[in-house]
């Protein structure tokens, strides 16, 4: 259905390699590469899909919590046993220690190449092995050529650190990988994207009530993957639980079965994929929404709700929605950006609701006068999450500022949590500078001055054009200074 991880970390072997006797094909060990060396049986739990799900688990292995430090060889040449292995090859060091139990190749072998440039030895044994995807986790920084030519490099070490902090862009067209996982009480479905390719799902009952089909779409850049799922046993709606992780591409989507004490499915039941182009689709394809006005935010915006209970929608980070309405007889349609639950006060985490912070525009045939003043469970239709901002654009930056205006701020609202949370090539200043005329007009100050306290990576400076006597912040207009 999916393929295999294998397939996009090893390439080919070198021809040389296959001009072997038939009988050694035969016993071959089942090298992903057709290559029938002396490679090892690995223990229990110690797959190259065990390893993929260590590295997206968050584990810290490269025991510098995402930071990227130039090493010396003096240090290199320190880190040279079997529980503290570091490596460089092509010029990138690397902590091997998590690596040794899950190398094909068994722990004697690469613990040959611990504690120096080990390029000639990798290159010798298999040039082909894609290193730098398997061990992007434990990558520590660049090794530095030697330390008496060090000082003179100092000032172009920075230069080089930002090419070498960037983690691999994902490729534009990738198919994710389905994983199950089950007890006797509920079902995980598990979907692996790939690192920072910032997917976004949408999760319907079809049935709408509990029964065994459950759609499930993943939205990855341009193209939509449609999971429809005929399981092997009923589940309880909506979902236990849903995480999905902008950083790893990871989403888990955990499905209740009706009670506890059932056997164990044997099987997932039955299931097939879908893949589409998203901009084909999405002109046509609108998702019916119940609108709520669920308060009004200050003297000029409100926050809407929307809510269907059999569709579950988390957006892709940057990405909005366009809404789409009647006024007047004429379809109307505006984007917008669903704000966190995290930035709803006293808001319990409702999966099946969207949150909208919109600015009231006083014209009134706006749009917005609409939605303002829409009764209860009023109908609205939205677009299938649209956008093509690039998370992996910002993955290799570890300080960055972000300009926002007035309700402009909306699509930083998810950025800057992805931001924090980030463990590759850990942030170390994030600013936000944040625009408004007067006080009263300044969007989720309390959240967004408590992450400042909570977090001293984060900066947060609003600045106001026209404030009052009272205000003590920053004033002005956008100058060369700010
Ligand atoms: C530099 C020290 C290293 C030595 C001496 C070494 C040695 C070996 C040997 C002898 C094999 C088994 C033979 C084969 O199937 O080709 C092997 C397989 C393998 N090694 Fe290494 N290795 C080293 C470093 C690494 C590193 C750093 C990685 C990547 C993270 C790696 C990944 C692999 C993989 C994926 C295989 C299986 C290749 C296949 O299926 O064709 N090795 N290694």
């Amino acid at each position: 259905m999916t393929d295999s991880p294998k397939k996009n970390l090893l390439a080919p072997p070198p021809p040389t390699s296959l001009k072997l006797p038939l009988q050694n094909l035969k016993t071959n060990t089942g090298s992903a590469t057709g290559n029938p060396r002396n490679k090892c049986a690995l223990k229990p739990g110690h797959s190259l899909m065990d390893w993929i799900r260590l590295g997206n688990s968050g584990a810290d292995l490269s025991g510098t919590k995402g930071r990227i430090i130039p090493v010396t060889p003096e240090e290199l040449a320190k880190h040279n046993t079997r529980n503290d292995a570091w490596m460089a090859i092509r010029g990138v060091v690397y902590n091997v220690t998590r690596y040794m139990d899950f190398h094909p190749g068994g722990i004697e072998e690469l613990m040959r190449g611990v504690g120096k440039d080990a390029t000639k030895l990798f290159n010798e044994v298999h040039a082909w092995v894609n290193y730098q995807q398997l061990l992007n986790k434990c990558l520590i920084g660049p090794l530095k050529k030697s330390s008496r030519i060090d000082r003179v490099l100092e000032e172009n070490d920075t230069n080089k650190l930002s090419t070498f902090a960037k983690p691999p862009i994902p490729p534009q067209d990738i198919a994710p990988r389905l994983d199950w996982i089950q007890n006797r009480s509920s079902l995980t479905l598990c979907f692996y994207t790939k690192q920072f390719c910032n997917p976004g799902c949408l999760i319907q009952n079809l049935a709408c009530e509990d029964s065994n089909h459950i759609e499930i779409w993943i939205i990855i850049g341009n193209h939509l993957h449609k999971y429809k799922f005929k399981l092997m046993g009923m589940i309880l709606w909506p979902p236990k639980e849903i995480k999905v992780a902008s950083e790893s591409g990871k989403i888990e989507v955990c499905l209740q079965k009706p009670n506890d004490k059932q056997d164990l499915w044997s099987g997932l039941g039955e299931h097939h994929v879908e893949k589409l182009l998203k901009t084909s689709i999405e002109e046509d394809l609108y998702l019916d929404y119940s609108a709520f006005l669920y308060k009004e935010y200050n003297h000029d915006s409100f926050i809407l709700r929307l809510k269907n209970e059999n569709i579950i929608c988390y957006l892709p980070v940057g990405y909005h929605v366009s809404m789409e309405g009647l006024i007047n007889a004429t379809k109307i349609s505006k984007c917008y950006t669903p704000i966190p639950s995290k930035y709803m006060t006293n808001q319990a985490k409702e999966d099946n609701q969207l949150h909208f912070l919109i600015k009231k525009y006083q014209h009134p045939n706006s749009f917005s006068m609409y939605l303002s003043q829409v009764p209860d469970e009023t109908n609205l239709k939205i677009s299938l999450p649209k956008g093509n901002f690039k998370l992996a654009s910002l993955a290799g930056h570890r300080s960055i500022c972000l300009l926002a205006a007035g309700s402009g701020l909306t699509p930083f609202l998810s950025l800057i949590d992805h931001l924090l949370k980030r463990s590759t090539n850990r942030i170390e200043l994030l600013k936000l500078i944040y625009f408004n005329k007067t006080c009263e007009d300044i969007w989720c100050q309390d959240s967004l001055s408590n992450i400042a306290k909570q977090d001293e990576r984060f900066e947060f400076t609003p600045v106001l054009s026209n404030p009052n006597n009272s205000w003590t912040g920053v004033q002005g207009h956008v100058s060369l200074e700010l």
